[in-house]
C-alpha cells in the first residue's frame, strides 16, 4: 500500500484499512441537551483550570450537561456526559471544557485525535420520567452524577439558547513523541457557528454528584443550582485552532 500524505480525501488513521472513525465534517440532528449550570467552590474551580485561562472568582461556575445525540453523520447513536467551565481568554468569554464521558468509540477517537475534547468512556443517559428530564451518569459500575429537571415546565428563547450552546469552547490538546516528551500542548478553541435551535425549556433542577476517583465530578462540588435548560438543536462542528503554545513559554 502506498501512503499519500498529501490526499486529503483519505482518512490516514488507524487502522488504515478500516479506520476507528470517518472523516469530518459531523453534523447532528435533534442534539439533546441538558444542561445545569451551578455554584461551585472557587479553589476547587481555580485548581481545576489551566492558565492563561481566568476563571470568575466573583461567580465560581460550572454547567454540567448531558447530551443525547440520536443522529450523528459519521459517528452514529451516543450520549454524552461532562463539566465545562465559563472562562476568559483574551477579553473573549467562553467554556473550558473540563471533562466528557462517552458511550460511544468512535467519537471518542476522533474527538481526542482530530480535535482535543477530554472524552473518556463512561455511560450517560438523558430520558424523560414520567414529569422529570433525568440525565445520569455511571463509570463503570458505579453512578457518579444524578441531574433532574421538570419536563418543559417554561419556554426559553431560542436565541437564548443559541448563545448559550454557541459559545466558545477552550481546550488542552496534549500530545508525545515516542520518548514521552511534550510534542504538543497547546490551548485550542472552536465554536459551533451553525446551529438551528428546534426547542428550548427552564424548569426546576436537581444536581448530584458522587466521588469518583477516575471519574472526579464531585471534585467540583455542587454549592447552589444556579439555573437549568433543555435545547434540542441540528448542529454542526467546526475544527479547533490553537490559541496558545506551552511549549514556546
Ligand atoms: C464529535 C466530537 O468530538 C464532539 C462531540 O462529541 O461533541
Amino acid at each position: 500500500m502506498k501512503i499519500d500524505i498529501h490526499d486529503l480525501s483519505k482518512n490516514l488513521t488507524t487502522p488504515l484499512t478500516a479506520p476507528a472513525y470517518s472523516v469530518p465534517t459531523y453534523k447532528f440532528v435533534n442534539r439533546e441537551y441538558l444542561n445545569i449550570v451551578y455554584r461551585t467552590d472557587v479553589n476547587a474551580l481555580r485548581a481545576a483550570v489551566p492558565e492563561p485561562l481566568e476563571i470568575d472568582e466573583e461567580s465560581p461556575l460550572v454547567r454540567f450537561e448531558v447530551m443525547w445525540m440520536p443522529d450523528v453523520s459519521g459517528l452514529g447513536v451516543y450520549t454524552e456526559s461532562g463539566q465545562v467551565i465559563p472562562v476568559q481568554f483574551n477579553n473573549e468569554e467562553g467554556d473550558y471544557v473540563h471533562s466528557m464521558y462517552v458511550d460511544n468509540f468512535p467519537a471518542i477517537a476522533s474527538g481526542r485525535e482530530l480535535t482535543a475534547y477530554p472524552k473518556k468512556w463512561g455511560a450517560p443517559k438523558l430520558y424523560v420520567d414520567s414529569d422529570t428530564l433525568v440525565g445520569t451518569l455511571d463509570y463503570g459500575s458505579l453512578r457518579v452524577a444524578t441531574a433532574t429537571m421538570g419536563y418543559k415546565h417554561v419556554e426559553l428563547d431560542l436565541e437564548e439558547a443559541r448563545k448559550e450552546i454557541c459559545r466558545p469552547n477552550f481546550m488542552m490538546k496534549i500530545a508525545t513523541d515516542y520518548n514521552g516528551q511534550l510534542r504538543i500542548c497547546d490551548l485550542v478553541r472552536t465554536q459551533i457557528t451553525d446551529a438551528h435551535i428546534k426547542g428550548a425549556w427552564t424548569g426546576p433542577a436537581r444536581l448530584q454528584l458522587f466521588e469518583h476517583a477516575l471519574a472526579p465530578l464531585a471534585d467540583l462540588p455542587v454549592q447552589e443550582v444556579v439555573s437549568a435548560s433543555h435545547i434540542v438543536a441540528d448542529v454542526t462542528l467546526n475544527p479547533a485552532k490553537p490559541v496558545y503554545n506551552y511549549l514556546l513559554h
